[in-house]
């Protein structure tokens, strides 16, 4: 069995970024750019009023002397005005500075008599209050390199300097089986013998916190056939597969050999820790695959911990959860072996175990922020001993 540090390392280096696609950017939030963008224009692309006011050629102006009211410039109006020195004009905010004006005099810093506009503002410079054209960004300059990952303000960035659509890496549509003859839907009573299936709820919401979107859901019960049948499905339909439950030892359990009969390579099967020690993970050709063990906190602590790393090589970014000490709270204790991974709440420096680590209680889990890690050696910590978290992402 290999140890918790080296699953993740092999995860890591046998995933690889999906292929590129061009798509539009009000699609591309929480993608990585999959090329360098440069500027098509300058941006401001014509000397630009930050304020309301009115602008004027500095150098043709006396201090404490008027100025000629001439006209008016909104933000949008492509009307060409070429002012005179002496004169000014009346801005808004966002509207092109004319030729001939350098400044912009904020209105409330001004007097009118008439058409004329005295300067009252002892600290106004020349240039104050216009953006120069490319002060943002220069055409042709390096606007956002190569894996950068999109965020809000990036989109709005791309949309302001004139793109429409981005090549980045994309999300991977994702498919989910779970199995299990005893899985009852949620919403209809419980049969004697019955859970309810809640796998493909906390597993679809964990994607659709990373914005995956493109999820399939697929239900079989413990046959052999049906899930090789499914599993071939989700396969053609999908970039990753997930399944859970069905990867121990029981006679029902027959997610490995629906996973050998579709040709899926088992990279590893089994991981020296608790929970999830029966995760499988494998690959059809560049495609992975994960068999999740099927008790509920056993499959959300291998989507943290296994599954967002292949998700975030997948999409070109590093999604593997933050890491931090804390000071314990209270005690723990566990086998030496394997590497465990508790249910914590982390306030500050401190952090402490959850009631409730067994892996079919997801109590704990709802309530928990992080993950402790108690690392192989490890036999018992207690209040005041320092220990590693594992920041969950929400
Ligand atoms: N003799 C042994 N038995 C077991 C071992 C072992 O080493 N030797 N390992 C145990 C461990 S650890 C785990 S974890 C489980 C993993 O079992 P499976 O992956 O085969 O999962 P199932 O048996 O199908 O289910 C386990 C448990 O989880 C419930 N479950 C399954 N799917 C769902 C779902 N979609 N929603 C809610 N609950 C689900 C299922 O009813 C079971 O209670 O094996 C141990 N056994
Ligand atoms: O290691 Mo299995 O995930 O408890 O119960």
């Amino acid at each position: 069995m290999i140890s918790s540090a080296a699953a993740k390392a092999i995860i890591k280096e046998q995933c690889e970024a999906l292929p590129p696609v061009v798509l539009p950017i009000k699609q591309a939030m929480g993608t990585v750019l999959a090329e360098d963008i440069y500027a098509p224009v300058d941006i401001p692309c014509y000397p630009q009023s930050s304020m309301d006011g009115y602008a004027f050629s500095y150098a043709g102006w006396k201090p404490g002397e008027p100025l000629d009211l001439y006209g008016e410039m909104a933000a949008g109006s492509n009307q060409t005005i070429e002012l005179i020195p002496g004169k000014a004009v009346r801005i808004f905010t966002g509207a092109a500075v004319p030729p001939g004006a350098d400044t912009v005099v904020i209105q409330e810093k001004i007097r009118l008599e008439g058409d004329e506009l005295h300067i009252e503002d002892p600290e106004l410079t020349a240039g104050d209050n216009v953006r120069p054209i490319g002060s943002e960004i220069s055409k042709n300059a390096l606007a956002l390199e190569k894996g950068t990952l999109l965020t809000a303000p990036g989109i709005g960035f791309l949309a302001g300097i004139g793109l429409a659509e981005v090549k980045v890496y994309p999300k991977p549509r994702v498919a989910i089986i779970v199995t299990g003859n005893e899985l009852q839907e949620p919403g209809k009573p419980l049969e004697y013998g019955q859970v309810y299936e809640s796998n493909s709820a906390s597993l679809t919401a964990a994607l659709e916190a990373l914005l995956i979107r493109d999820i399939q859901l697929f239900r079989v019960a413990d046959n052999l056939n049906s899930l090789s049948a499914t599993l071939a499905t989700a396969l053609e339909q999908s970039d990753l597969v997930l399944l859970t439950g069905g990867i121990s030892v029981g006679d029902y359990d027959f997610t490995l050999k629906a996973t050998l009969e579709c040709g899926i390579e088992t990279i590893f099967h089994k991981i020296k820790q608790k929970p999830g020690k029966p995760i499988l993970f494998g690959k059809q050709g560049q495609k992975p695959v994960f068999g999740l063990p099927g008790n509920p906190a056993s499959v959300m602590t291998c989507f943290y911990e296994y599954v967002l790393v292949a998700i975030g090589e997948m999409q070109h970014r590093n999604l593997t959860l933050r890491k931090r000490n804390a000071i314990l709270a209270n005690t723990v204790k566990k086998p030496a072996g394997p590497t465990h991974y508790l249910k914590g709440y982390a306030d500050g420096e401190k952090v402490m175990s959850l009631e409730g680590q067994e892996s079919y209680k997801l109590n704990s889990f709802a309530r928990a922020n992080c993950l402790i890690m108690l690392p192989e050696e490890c036999t018992q910590a207690g209040p005041g001993d320092e220990v590693e978290i594992h920041i969950l992402p929400f």
